[in-house]
């Protein structure tokens, strides 16, 4: 009973989550290369970028959640407050599922469906909460009323296929918040989700963030979003983080050319009927961070020599309120 009181009245303020020069290979091929930013307590940031750019796996990768056996990370330092989560002896098991929740793209994948929801719910508690049945089960009916779901009590005993898609994407916002997370990450939470239902599920975490003060990473391609959950934005280019800043200045005035380019392409979208669609010519390269140069150098429409031959800026530095991996806006190029 004790535990429970302890983990009920526990302070869910959120926490400082800082990344320094995070690598991620798989089998060799750099996936992710030399990635820093730094995310305040309370704050919200959101990782932007097109598909394969690298956000889930800078996400996963920091948070220690990528297979060892196929993916090598490497950083200086992963920060949660002062505990260094990759350092000898860190103390890794535990802090994710306890202090950093994770809500993933789709819920039918992040549950398990042989397994009823009070089971799925509690033995997370359990685990790291060390609370007994009946106490985990009274939490639980707390949490699925904190995620809007209605007569919590008889739910319970449900297994995944009895709810809906938005209501199994609401269930795994509950387990991810069930021992109260100071971060937590949403990769990609609507995606999978009926648009009817995406909106809902966008105003509970946003909600949920209010209320608990809780630190925020949520990953999407979709930088409309961005403007209602993002405190600041991080723009991903072919593994590599191309710039960083607070969402209004980012949303309103991108300097990366990649990210000119993106927020372009969709305002043009944005801005109706006979409006010219603009798009980025070319693709991604297919080795990723693997070239001599700047990755969008060969996309670029403000490219110049030095672009082809050296990469700017390895990483934005963590401390940076805006920071610019392009040769356009190095000071010396400047001068
Ligand atoms: N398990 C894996 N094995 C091999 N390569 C992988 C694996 N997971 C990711 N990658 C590669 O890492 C790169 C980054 O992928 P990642 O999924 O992080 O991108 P993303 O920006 O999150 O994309 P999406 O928006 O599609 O989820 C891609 O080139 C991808 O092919």
């Amino acid at each position: 009973m004790t535990t429970m009181i302890a983990a009920e009245t526990r302070a869910t303020a959120g926490a400082s989550f800082e990344v320094d020069g995070l690598t991620v290979r798989f089998s060799g091929k750099t996936a992710v290369d030399n990635v820093s930013f730094r995310v305040a307590p309370g704050e919200a940031l959101g990782i932007v970028g097109e598909s394969g750019s690298g956000k889930s796996t800078t996400a996963m990768g920091a948070v220690g959640l990528l297979d060892p056996e196929i993916a090598a990370v490497e950083a200086r330092h992963v920060r949660l407050d002062m505990t260094d989560l990759r350092g000898p002896g860190a103390p890794r098991a535990g802090i994710l599922g306890r202090r950093i929740g994770v809500v993933f793209q789709n819920p039918m994948v992040a549950l398990n469906p042989v397994l009823t929801i009070e089971r799925q719910l509690t033995d997370h508690m359990r685990q790291h909460l060390h609370l007994d049945a009946r106490a985990a089960r009274a939490r639980a009916i707390r949490l699925l009323g904190e995620v809007g779901i209605t007569d919590a009590a008889r739910r319970l005993s449900f297994y995944p296929f009895q709810f809906s898609g938005g209501m199994l994407q609401r269930i795994t916002i509950a387990m991810a918040l069930a021992c109260d997370p100071e971060l937590l990450i949403a990769d990609e939470p609507t995606t999978a989700l009926d648009a009817t239902v995406q909106a809902e599920v966008v105003d509970l975490i946003l909600s949920i963030r209010r209320s608990r003060g809780l630190s925020l990473i949520w990953i999407t391609h979709d930088l409309a979003l961005l403007n209602r959950v993002a405190d600041r934005v991080a723009v991903m280019y072919a593994g590599r983080l191309v710039e960083i800043g607070p969402a209004d200045v980012l949303l309103d005035h991108p300097a990366h050319p990649y990210a000119a380019g993106l927020l372009a392409s969709v305002q043009s979208l944005w801005t109706g009927e006979g409006a010219e669609f603009l798009t980025i010519e070319g693709a991604p390269p297919p080795n990723g961070p693997e070239m001599p140069g700047c990755a969008f150098a060969p996309r670029c429409p403000r490219v110049f020599d030095r672009c082809a031959t050296r990469p700017p800026m390895a990483s934005t530095p963590a401390d940076a309120a805006h920071g610019v991996a392009c040769w356009l806006f190095d000071p010396k190029v400047q001068a």
